[in-house]
């Protein structure tokens, strides 16, 4: 398929660009950038140089999406439901990675956004993108919205529990840690190398809008609604994502019922992996790769429930998740161009 990528410069943009070339099915017809129109990919990112070195052009998606079979939005929050529309939608297939399309409700978008939803008229259609979740729906779509970092590797975590009714919806207490990049490639003072090293600091505390996505799924898996504290915090490294996440249990439960309930959803998942028992996940064994790493702990005190995954945020939390779409919207196998080994330093 013919693929291209609106916001190539971004940092999620640039993995793509990276993973698609290297895509046996794929072809990368086209970048966009509007502030290095005109100028060669590698000079953005020297990364590219011999590798792909093809031009930024404008972003001008009606005409260029004549081109191609597969467009991804990897751009901020607000444009891509102005961009979309169904002429647009009766040539292409839309993955887009912002959250525009991740939230049902629009009035969800307003309370956690500030703003009105520039187009509610799409939300109906759009599928959320968790694959291992929604995957039968996410066949023959035209409209994927990529789940958010922190969702992915939250919701991942925590699903199967609420699927089988294991824990108490309203006692989620989610804490996640994110590298920098998760921030962007913009400069902003809030991620100057000197504001971030050596230092951790939570953020967005009881307003991340990460908060109503994570709900929002949840209470999908548990069909009730859900209630969580979530509290994200910015770590000095440059990527991955951990979350940890603790939850009354319902009943006196133990290891082996806990896993047994893991291995019913994810044993047959390439991309998830349950790590044996008393090992947790480490960003730095998912790094530059499209696992989500796994493990849980019951802590018989308290019956309550500690569970821990780790992603990469640019990969299986934005660019590689994307193409994993990408992969089932064709009924390609679904780690064609994504199996990359992490890279442990
Ligand atoms: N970073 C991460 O870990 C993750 C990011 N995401 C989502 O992916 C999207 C991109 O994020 P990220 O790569 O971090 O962001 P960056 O800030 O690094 O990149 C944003 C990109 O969007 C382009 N852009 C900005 N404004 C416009 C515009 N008006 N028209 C066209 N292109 C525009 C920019 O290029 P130019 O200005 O040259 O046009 C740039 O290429 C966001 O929605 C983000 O929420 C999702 C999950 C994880
Ligand atoms: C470290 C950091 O700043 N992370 C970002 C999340 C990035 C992300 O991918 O989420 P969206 O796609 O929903 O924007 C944040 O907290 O806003």
């Amino acid at each position: 398929m013919k693929v291209g990528i609106v916001g190539a410069t971004g940092y999620a943009g640039q993995e793509l660009v990276r993973l698609i070339i290297q895509h046996p099915q794929a072809e990368l017809a086209w970048v966009t950038s509007n502030t290095y129109k005109g100028e060669r990919f590698d000079k953005c990112y020297g990364s590219f140089k011999n590798i792909y070195e093809e031009n930024c052009i404008e972003q001008k998606i009606d005409e260029l999406s004549n081109d191609v079979d597969v467009i991804f939005l990897a751009t901020p929050h607000g444009l891509s439901s102005s961009l979309v529309n169904d002429v647009l939608l009766k040539k292409v297939i839309i993955i887009d990675l912002s959250a525009d399309f991740r939230l049902k409700d629009a009035l969800d978008y307003k309370e956690w956004y500030g703003e009105n939803h520039p187009n509610t008229s799409l939300l109906k259609e759009a599928v959320y993108g968790l694959c291992e979740i929604n995957r039968d729906q996410i066949k023959g779509k035209r409209l994927i919205a990529n789940p958010g970092c922190y969702p992915t590797a939250s919701t991942l975590g925590l699903y199967p529990l609420l699927k089988e009714k294991l824990i108490d919806t309203k006692s989620i207490i989610i804490d996640a840690k994110s590298g920098v990049s998760g921030a962007g490639r913009s400069p902003k003072l809030a991620t100057h190398f000197d504001e971030v090293n050596e230092s951790t600091k939570a953020y967005s505390v009881g307003v991340h809008r990460h908060t109503a996505e994570i709900e929002e799924q949840l209470g999908y898996a548990s069909n009730d609604k859900a209630f969580i504290n979530f509290t994200p915090h910015l770590i000095p490294m440059h990527r991955g994502i951990l979350a940890t996440a603790y939850a009354n249990l319902n009943d006196n439960y133990d290891y082996d019922t806990i896993k047994g309930i893991y291995n019913k959803y994810y044993a047959n998942e390439k991309f998830v992996r349950l790590l044996d028992e008393n090992v947790y996940p480490e960003t730095r064994w998912v790094k530059g790769s499209n696992y989500c790493d796994i493990n849980f702990k019951i802590d018989k005190r308290t019956n309550r429930i500690i569970i821990v995954s780790a992603i990469d945020n640019l990969i299986k939390g934005a660019a590689g998740q994307a193409v994993q779409n990408m992969n089932i919207l064709y009924n390609l196998d679904e780690d064609t161009g994504l199996n990359q080994v992490p890279v442990f330093m």
